[in-house]
């Protein structure tokens, strides 16, 4: 089930990934670095929504897609937003015309170069606002914008939800090792779930080759104190005390792994690292469902469970947030009921 759309996700988000890293080995410098400089990102942004949206529509011309991303700064008739808009047409362009290889998903017109007007819509296409009726593409073109900057962890982000459930989901880590127990190992890795089928990984390279199944570790209750943290790295997404009150309260002394994006949620799909907490940190900040569909179904096809602090399912379909939702607890399914115990203990929920 889901086999070409399973195909055509793997394409989109590979040549995205591409896409990505040739934007931050052109555009990202020492000085952009020093200035604080967030255009190289925003082009990334921009060209990876529109060539992802771009090939979708292809196979799947009817499907709307919830994407982080929309065109209006891209159209107003300023010369930077012209500026930016012909850079963005160019890198897409530069992508396409890459040849095909073995392995990527046919009949999506590679090769063909494009007019800015057509990205602008591709981009455009993104601004369905979801909900609980029909399939939808959900698309964060990069996740962890900070961590693209930095140079470290960044990911191409893609799910399919069917009546407001994930069924598909499909992240590129440009910058994740390709094996988790040798960090030295070449980066470049592509994740994939499709319900009920379990998880698996390739080198984002490898267009042809095999997905090789992937799994959490096996920690059980008896364990935990053993296991590690992956957290974010911006403490203003998540609380970084709160997590270190709860990793004391299981008996956790292994420094966490700090990371962007969700990234975080394939580190641990594959066992490097076990327990992944975003804790709320304002009362009015509603996640962004791109920010979790598809890394929520391959941690739970990987043996994992993932929920928020009051122990509930996230909850895909109520539109472009997790408005029922507040935070986001993943672990292992062996361990999930005592991480929420300590979660919800030092949290007072
Ligand atoms: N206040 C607040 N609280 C929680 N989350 C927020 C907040 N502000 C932004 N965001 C979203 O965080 C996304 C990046 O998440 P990360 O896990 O990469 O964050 S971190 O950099 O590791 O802290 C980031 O996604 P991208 O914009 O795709 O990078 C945002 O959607
Ligand atoms: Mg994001
Ligand atoms: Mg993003
Ligand atoms: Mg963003």
């Amino acid at each position: 089930m889901l086999k070409s759309e399973l195909q055509v996700a793997l394409t989109v988000v590979s040549r995205a990934a591409n896409l990505a890293q040739s934007v931050f080995n052109k555009l990202v410098t020492a000085e952009t670095v020093t200035k604080n400089d967030k255009s190289p990102v925003t082009v990334a942004d921009y060209s990876c929504q529109a060539l992802i949206s771009l090939l979708l529509s292809k196979s799947f011309p009817n499907d709307p897609i919830v994407g982080e991303e929309d065109a209006n700064d891209l159209k107003q008739p300023t010369e930077s937003s012209i500026q930016l808009k012909n850079r963005v047409t160019q890198l897409v362009n530069a992508e396409l015309s890459k040849p095909q290889s073995i392995g990527e998903s046919d009949n999506l017109e590679l090769g063909t170069s494009r007019d800015s007007n057509v990205l602008l819509d591709a981009i455009d296409r993104g601004t369905f606002q979801g909900g609980s009726s029909g399939r939808m593409w959900c698309l964060d073109p990069i996740d962890g914008t900070k961590g693209f900057l930095r140079g470290g962890q960044y990911a191409v982000c893609l799910a399919l939800l069917v009546e407001g459930k994930v069924q598909l989901g499909v992240i590129a880590c440009p910058n994740l090792p390709v094996n988790p127990s040798n960090p030295d190992s070449p980066k470049g890795v592509v994740l994939a779930a499709v319900k009920g089928q379990g998880a698996f990984q390739r080198p984002i390279s490898e267009t042809n080759g095999t997905l090789t199944p992937i799994r959490m570790n096996p920690i059980t209750p008896e364990s935990l104190s053993y296991a590690s943290f992956c957290e974010s790295v911006e403490s203003g997404h998540s609380s970084q005390s709160d997590a270190a009150n709860i990793a004391n309260e299981l008996g956790i002394t292994n420094e966490p792994v700090r990371m962007d994006s969700q990234a975080k949620y394939c580190s641990i799909s594959r066992g490097d690292g076990d327990i992944y907490l975003r804790l709320p940190v304002s009362a009015d900040y509603e996640e962004k469902i791109w920010d979790h569909a598809p890394g929520r179904l391959i941690v739970a096809e990987a043996g994992g469970k993932v929920t928020d602090i009051h122990n509930n399912d996230l909850d895909f379909s109520l539109g472009r947030t997790l408005k029922n939702n507040k935070g986001v607890i993943a672990a292992s399914a062996d361990i999930h009921a005592d991480v929420i115990k300590a979660v919800q203990k030092v949290l007072k929920v």
